[in-house]
């Protein structure tokens, strides 16, 4: 197996890890706060800005002399070396021995890739479609045009385009877009429950397309339609693949001309610039998805040629690698203040748990220290009112990213300025917490008896010096949104040249998947009185037992 990136000359990286150590042991738990007076220019020499994202990381637990450290530990990790190997097309996914190649998805940094001829290729027929689809030139077997369209795909072929989708809600054309991923009927059924068939569009999304779910899905559409249709009538126009098994695609049922590739150089969770981006396109029109992929690009082009020190993707990247691995930060809270982005931080979970969830280094051997931290989060300013009371007063600090526009898409009143405030509010209260005497003084001006503050004042004491950042910008635009994915797109992959593991496989889904068909093989048998030959653990059994047992009860009914 050869791994590219073996070339990377980091034998001074144990001395590096070792500095740093030493600094945090030294360091302690550092006043933040008291930071900020001792630097009068700390903010400056902690805030930066690419492609319109302003970062200030001046609230994470760090001094210029540890600062120094972490930019050298990314400096003697080679990071751009292997930046510079990613973009020029090695196959640095070396367990599967493939180029990871999305920036040539969004213009690339490298112009003279073979691969990039292809993308012009696919991205013209795809601006094609999605005009005839826009402009009702293309239309379902009753010759209406199209209202809906439903995207069946799971995983990266759903998490992406469906979080761009809502976001970019502004921006929609007259077409809905919908998404279905879960093999739970109840996702198939609750969707088709709101659509008429002559008028809707199914894209059948799947790198593979051999995913389980997206198949069960995609022949429940066929069915459906078909039953509305009638047997006589041609669905095919219907129906629009993305995949990178062409074949597949076309054994299933799809036109050839209706079927939009995709290539094994895309990894599925980085694969919305790709044609895996259909129904955002279809979403938001052309020219949107086109600038989406502009802003992505102007961040591949800042990732390839700042300095490291300026480099947006290196200083999240140094910052979790801090909290993480100097810190022991087990988890990292996203939470966009922006009711559209809601589905971030999801899309970020797959994006960097499915990445850098690994535990072995891209020679197999044990990493020996830990890698990436659990990825949650939600939209503020809901989160506030649930889980920030584990931000403020839970026993492990969760590092936090704010992501703030300035500017809102639908000014409402004053409740725009109500969620910005929030938003600083929050990254406020985390790092100044409130003392127990300030929670004492709470209580007596409030009247309450000596004994009474005695006894609550401690429940009311918030410890602060809790890490975030802000990531701020004028307004989610379909530029500035490519920007700020591609941002976290880079950050993951820095953080997996650091650790030294291969971000673009994702071996650990199989083995569930393989089970998973065990034991439905096992059941159809059962089913069919013929004694099944698998045992499992009687912890699977017993719940086995009880499916079959319920089924028996259903048909008696
Ligand atoms: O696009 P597909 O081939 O259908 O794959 C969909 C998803 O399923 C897999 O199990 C992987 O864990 C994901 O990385 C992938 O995005």
């Amino acid at each position: 197996m050869f791994d590219p990136l073996e070339s990377l000359s980091q034998a001074d990286l144990p001395a590096v890890w070792e500095r740093l150590a030493q600094i945090a042991e030294a360091q302690g738990e550092l006043n933040i706060r008291a930071q900020f007076d001792r630097d009068p220019e700390r903010i400056s020499r902690f805030t930066r800005e690419a492609v319109g994202l302003k970062l200030d990381f001046s609230r994470h637990a760090i001094t210029p002399e540890s600062w120094t450290a972490l930019i050298d530990l990314a400096s003697t990790a080679e990071v751009p070396q292997a930046v510079t190997q990613m973009l020029s097309g090695a196959a640095i996914n070396h367990t599967e021995g493939r180029k990871v190649l999305h920036c040539a998805l969004r213009g690339g940094t490298n112009k003279s890739l073979e691969e990039s001829v292809l993308v012009a290729e696919v991205r013209e027929r795809l601006a094609a479609l999605v005009n005839s689809v826009l402009r009702g030139e293309r239309t379902g077997f009753s010759g209406e045009a199209f209202t809906d369209v439903v995207n069946i795909g799971i995983g990266g072929s759903d998490l992406g385009p469906a979080m761009v989708s809502e976001a970019l809600t502004p921006y929609h054309q007259h077409l809905k877009v919908h998404f279905v991923s879960n093999v739970d009927p109840s996702h198939m059924v609750n969707t088709l429950a709101q659509l008429n068939p002559a008028t809707t569009l199914f894209i059948i999304a799947s790198k593979t397309f051999t995913t389980l779910e997206t198949l069960a899905n995609a022949k429940a559409a066929q069915g459906w339609l078909q039953a509305a249709a009638g047997s006589e009538q041609s669905l095919s126009d219907h129906f629009v693949a993305v995949s990178s098994n062409v074949a597949k695609a076309e054994e299933f049922g799809v036109d050839v001309d209706s079927i939009y590739p995709m290539w094994d150089w895309v990894g599925g969770r980085y694969s919305l610039w790709s044609a895996i981006g259909l129904p955002i396109a279809i979403a938001v029109g052309w020219e949107n998805f086109n600038q989406l992929c502009e802003g992505a690009g102007a961040m591949d082009e800042h990732f390839a040629s700042a300095p490291l020190s300026d480099n947006l993707p290196v200083i999240l990247s140094l910052l979790e690698i801090w909290s993480v691995n100097m810190l022991g930060a087990q988890s990292h809270a996203v939470l966009p203040y922006d009711q559209n982005l809601c589905q971030l931080p999801a899309f970020l979970q797959q994006l960097t748990m499915e990445s850098n969830g690994k535990q072995v280094d891209r020679s197999g051997k044990p990493l020996g220290r830990a890698s990436c931290p659990v990825v949650w989060g939600a939209a503020g300013t809901n989160g506030q009112h649930s889980f920030h009371q584990l931000l403020h007063q839970g026993t492990q600090p969760v590092p936090a990213d704010f992501i703030v526009p300035m500017q809102s898409h639908n000014p409402l009143a004053d409740q725009h300025t109500h969620l910005v405030t929030n938003c600083m509010a929050q990254a406020r209260a985390l790092l100044f917490g409130k003392s127990l005497q300030q929670a004492a003084q709470e209580l007596s001006d409030a009247g309450y008896s000596d004994e009474a503050v005695q006894a609550l004042a401690p429940h009311k004491v918030l410890p602060g010096n809790r890490p975030s950042l802000t990531i701020s910008y004028d307004k989610t635009s379909p530029y500035r949104l490519g920007a700020l994915i591609a941002l976290y797109e880079h950050k993951v992959f820095v953080s997996s040249v650091i650790w030294g593991l291969n971000a673009f496989d994702q071996w650990g889904v199989e083995l569930g998947k393989q089970i998973g068909v065990e034991i439905y093989n096992e059941i159809e048998k059962r089913r069919s009185g013929i004694p099944g030959d698998a045992a499992f653990d009687p912890s699977t059994e017993a719940l086995l037992n009880q499916l079959l047992a319920s089924e028996q009860i259903e048909n008696a009914l």
